[in-house]
This record gives C-alpha cells, sequence and structure tokens, in this order.
C-alpha cells in the first residue's frame, strides 16, 4: 500500500516537474520570438522646414482662449454668454478659415461650432477631428500657482483650465487649418472640425446634435480623433522611452444613485440608526469592495503587448506572456490609481448629500457613485454587483439619469493591418519620433459616445506628452502645458492634415500583430 502511495507521489513529481518545464519553455519562446508592434519613425520629422512655429501671435491666441470661462456645472447649466464670447473670438481670430470658400461653418445647438473643409476629391469619405469648448469648474482656487483664467506664461508653461482638456487641440487644429488655408493648399480629403460645447456634462446638447446633423447628411466618417489618451513619458516600469497612447476603445459608464429614507426628527433624541449612517456604510462598503480585477479579459492588454520588445527583461516575459501572468500584472496595475482603472470598473463616491440644519436628523440621504465600466462588463452586471456587496433593503439603487449610463464603445480597428491607424501612427512618429505607439483604451469618457453611429474607427488622442504625476492636473489644480508641448500640438494636426492627402493604405512594416 504505502509502496502504491510512494509510486504514485513519484509519478505525480514527475508529471508536474514535466509541466513545469514545459510553462518554462512556452515563456521563454514567447519572451524570445514575441513579435514587435514599432516601427522605425517615418524620415519627416518636426525639425522639417515646413513646421509651424509657436511664435508670439499663436501663443497670444492660446492664452486669450484660456481666458474665457467656458465653464460646464450641471447638464444644460453652463457660461452661455461666455461661450458666445469665445465663439466669436474664435472667429475673429482666425480669418482664413472663416473667409475661406471651401469651409463651411454651422453653429450647432447654439453654441458648438461644425467646420465642413472642402476637398478636392469628392469620391474621398471625410474625416473628423473633434475637440470641445468648455471646461470644468476651478477647484482650490487659492492653490493654484497662477490664476486659472489668466492663461499665464511661467517658466515655459501656461497656465489654466483647458490648456490640456482641451482647448490645446481645438485652438491647435485650427492654427494648422488656418496655416494650411493661407499657404493656398486645398486639403484632397473634406475635413470635419467638430467643437462641442458641453462634453464636460454629457455633451447631449453639443456632440450630440453635431452628430445628428451629420446623420442627417448621411456622412460616413472615415476615422475621428478627439482628445483622449496622451503620450505618457513614464508609462510603465522597463519601458524607458515615451509611450503614445492610442485610444481605441473607451470605457462603459454608470453613475449609480444611492437612496436611504429613514425617520428623522430632534437632534437630541437620535434613534439608533440615521439615514446618513445607513448610507455611509454602505457607501463605505463599495469603496472596501471593488469590482474583480478584469485585466487581461479586454483590450487592455494589447496596451502593454505592443511595447513588449522594448521593455527591459523581467517586463519583457511577463507583457509577453500575459496568458501566465495576466493575474499578477493585474495586481501590478492595481497598486496605482492610473493603473487600476485598466484592470477593472472603478468605483468613485463624487456626491453626499443630506441634512440641511444642526440640529435635525435627516430623514434622507443621497449619495452618486461614479463607475466607469470595464470593456468586458455591462452596467447590469455592475449594478448587480453594487446591491449585492451593500446587501441592505433600505439602500435603494438606481440608474441616476439616462445619459449617465452608457455601455464600453466598440473597439476601432488597430494594428498594421488597419490604414486609420496606420495615419495616426505615422503622424505620431513624425512629432514624437522616440515614442512608441500603443492601442489602449481611455479610462474617462469623451463626446465620442455620441459618433458611434457616424464611423467605425474612433481615436481617442491628445498629441502632448506628459508625466504620470501630471495627470492630476488634468480637472485638477495648476493644469498647465508647456510652449514647446503646445507647438508639438499645432504640428501634430498639421502632419496629420497633410499626411490625409496621401492615399490610406497600409506599409507593410514589422510582423502581423495578429488583429
Ligand atoms: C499603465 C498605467 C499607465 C497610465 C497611463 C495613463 C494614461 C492616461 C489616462 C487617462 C487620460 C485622461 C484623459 C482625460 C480626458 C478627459 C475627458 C473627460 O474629462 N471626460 C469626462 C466626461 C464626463 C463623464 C461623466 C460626466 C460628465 C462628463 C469624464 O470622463 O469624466
Ligand atoms: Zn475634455
Ligand atoms: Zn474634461
Amino acid at each position: 500500500m504505502a509502496r502504491g502511495i510512494r509510486r504514485f507521489l513519484s509519478v505525480a513529481l514527475k508529471v508536474l516537474a514535466l509541466m513545469l518545464a514545459l510553462v518554462l519553455m512556452i515563456v521563454v519562446i514567447r519572451t524570445v520570438t514575441f513579435p514587435s508592434y514599432q516601427t522605425s519613425p517615418p524620415e519627416c520629422k518636426v525639425t522639417d522646414p515646413d513646421f509651424i512655429p509657436a511664435d508670439e501671435e499663436r501663443l497670444a491666441r492660446f492664452t486669450s482662449a484660456i481666458q474665457f470661462q467656458t465653464v460646464s456645472y450641471e447638464r444644460g447649466v453652463g457660461t452661455p454668454q461666455e461661450l458666445a464670447k469665445f465663439v466669436h473670438f474664435i472667429q475673429k481670430s482666425f480669418p482664413t478659415v472663416h473667409g475661406s470658400p471651401m469651409v463651411r461653418r454651422d453653429v450647432v445647438g447654439n453654441y458648438s461650432l461644425l467646420y465642413r473643409v472642402e476637398g478636392s476629391d469628392a469620391s474621398l469619405q471625410p474625416y473628423m477631428l473633434a475637440s470641445h469648448l468648455d471646461v470644468v469648474p476651478i477647484t482650490e482656487e487659492a492653490n493654484w500657482e497662477a490664476p486659472p483664467f489668466s492663461g499665464q506664461v511661467k517658466d515655459g508653461y501656461i497656465y489654466g483650465r483647458g490648456t490640456i482638456d482641451t482647448k490645446h487641440t481645438l485652438m491647435g487644429s485650427l492654427e494648422a487649418l488656418e496655416f494650411l488655408l493661407s499657404s493656398g493648399h486645398q486639403p484632397k480629403r473634406t475635413l470635419y472640425l467638430a467643437f462641442g460645447h458641453d462634453e464636460e456634462t454629457h455633451g447631449v446638447f453639443g456632440a450630440k446634435v453635431i452628430s445628428k446633423v451629420l446623420q442627417q447628411r448621411g456622412e460616413e466618417i472615415v476615422f475621428i480623433l478627439d482628445e483622449g489618451t496622451m503620450v505618457v513619458d513614464d508609462f510603465f516600469p522597463g519601458v524607458s522611452k515615451p509611450v503614445a497612447l492610442v485610444s481605441v476603445s473607451e470605457k462603459g459608464s454608470l453613475h449609480v444613485k444611492l437612496k436611504v429614507q429613514a425617520e428623522g426628527g430632534h437632534g437630541s433624541m437620535p434613534t439608533k440608526e440615521s439615514a446618513i449612517g445607513i448610507l455611509a456604510r454602505a457607501a463605505k462598503k463599495l469603496e472596501d469592495n471593488p469590482h474583480p480585477n478584469m485585466f487581461g479579459t479586454g483590450p487592455e492588454a494589447r496596451m502593454l503587448e505592443y511595447v513588449a520588445t522594448e521593455m527591459t527583461l523581467p517586463y519583457r516575459m511577463l507583457s509577453s506572456n500575459l496568458w501566465l501572468f495576466s493575474p499578477l500584472v493585474g495586481w501590478l496595475l492595481s497598486q496605482t490609481p492610473q493603473g487600476n482603472a485598466y484592470a477593472r470598473t472603478t468605483t468613485a463616491l463624487t456626491r453626499f448629500t443630506a441634512g440641511n440644519k444642526d440640529n435635525v436628523i435627516s430623514p434622507e440621504a443621497e449619495a452618486i457613485v461614479d463607475h466607469r465600466i470595464h470593456p468586458m462588463q455591462t452596467a447590469e452586471e455592475v449594478l448587480e454587483f453594487d446591491r449585492k456587496v451593500i446587501n441592505d433593503a433600505r439602500v435603494v439603487l438606481d440608474v441616476k439619469d439616462s445619459s449617465s449610463v452608457f455601455p464600453p464603445s466598440p473597439i476601432s480597428p488597430h494594428g498594421k493591418d488597419s490604414p486609420t491607424y496606420a495615419v495616426l501612427q505615422k503622424t505620431i512618429q513624425q512629432i514624437f519620433p522616440d515614442a512608441l505607439v500603443t492601442p489602449t483604451f481611455m479610462v474617462a469618457n469623451t463626446d465620442t459616445r455620441h459618433y458611434w453611429n457616424l464611423s467605425s474607427a474612433i481615436y481617442r488622442f491628445s498629441p502632448s506628452a506628459m508625466s504620470v504625476a501630471d495627470l492630476k492636473r488634468i480637472h485638477g489644480v495648476n493644469e498647465r502645458i508647456s510652449i514647446k508641448a503646445y507647438e508639438k500640438v499645432i504640428n501634430f494636426y498639421y502632419h496629420l492634415i497633410s499626411n490625409m492627402d496621401e492615399p490610406l493604405d497600409v506599409k507593410h512594416h514589422g510582423h502581423t500583430d495578429g488583429l
């Protein structure tokens, strides 16, 4: 009997050792042979003579744009007078764009702008560059190094709300178009510029209406480029080069309203539990029980695979073997707020409302939870998960409103077989020759959710470089962009518009990516 067990154990150990050796062999082979998704940068770089300098005039136009306080507060609550002034300023600042017979400009939904620049070849499908006119409100004004609507230049940086979200892309694309049209150039392919005025409050009066207008015109857009992820200097341990993150998809959204109604009364004679206490416990449970780590089940894995061959050995091994190491990489990512946003559906408690008097027990309390849904999850699954975690019938969970719930976006074509991704990659490499380029998804949302019906190739990329630490300036304190970075923004659009004069085809570089 004992001999039988010994024999069984010995065989089992041998099988285990064999399996381990096999796994190790696969890991090593994949690490060594993993395909490179990177191509060498094209010849033409930003130092070419046909380069638009951010001279005094262009800089002055940009800093003036920052001075318009085009704040969106809530759905339908914004700053109409500031928007009207900003729209007028744009018209005055780009006389060639606004005077050209090739350009049709429509004001949509009172303040949003839609430009159509007629291409010389009507057989080519148009493309569209999108941005937005509005900005989020100011927080912690006292902590800003320069007043938030000043556009002040300090140590080579322009400070102000909107400098990176996203008046830089709005003004940069207009500067590029103004330059091109002033030099007598007519693009071959028709180009739209679309600037919504309420992106920061769901875009229902701006981008949604622009989308309807384009749909009524029967437009099919070959690709759309909106604000989005950017070139990140310190992307991931083991990658020394900057990485240009092109978002080919976007997380879904679900804002959940939690509501508790309980007995109110005199503050001197409290019952055991209050609406505030019940709601606070429920909210804390949600914070303490995050949604499952789903790294590796969606398009986020591509983000690391595309740069795997450029990583130092240990990280290269992990990224080229996500079939095995996804749980470990997912855990590593979840250690920072930015990485965690790629790994799972996030849960943010953003509002908590209750009570209006120091000595009155509030009979009700409400909170809002802002979920951004991982591409492999649905809003229904997220709501169900929350209900189970809270497990308290006194807490009523509801979708806040219809505009705050939408699924993860479709995934746009990417990789070397996608001509639209390829033209973006080429343009990025012209402006950021050191950067690696990789697809990813957006962890925040953009106006593009209103454009899904117009194009199957929607990209979200802001052509400026920053460190991961600088990401908190977006919607935060001391939002800023360097003059050099703004210059690159202008030249990115200039090169992109020029590149779009060439036929959209695929250059066969590197290896097949199998996508
Ligand atoms: C491996 C880790 C690498 C980390 C790299 C991080 C890369 C950069 C990630 C994110 C970039 C953020 C881009 C910011 C764009 C902002 C767009 C925006 O703010 N949209 C609003 C729209 C909205 C949604 C809900 C209610 C109102 C408005 C948003 O998403 O909040
Ligand atoms: Zn934005
Ligand atoms: Zn924003």
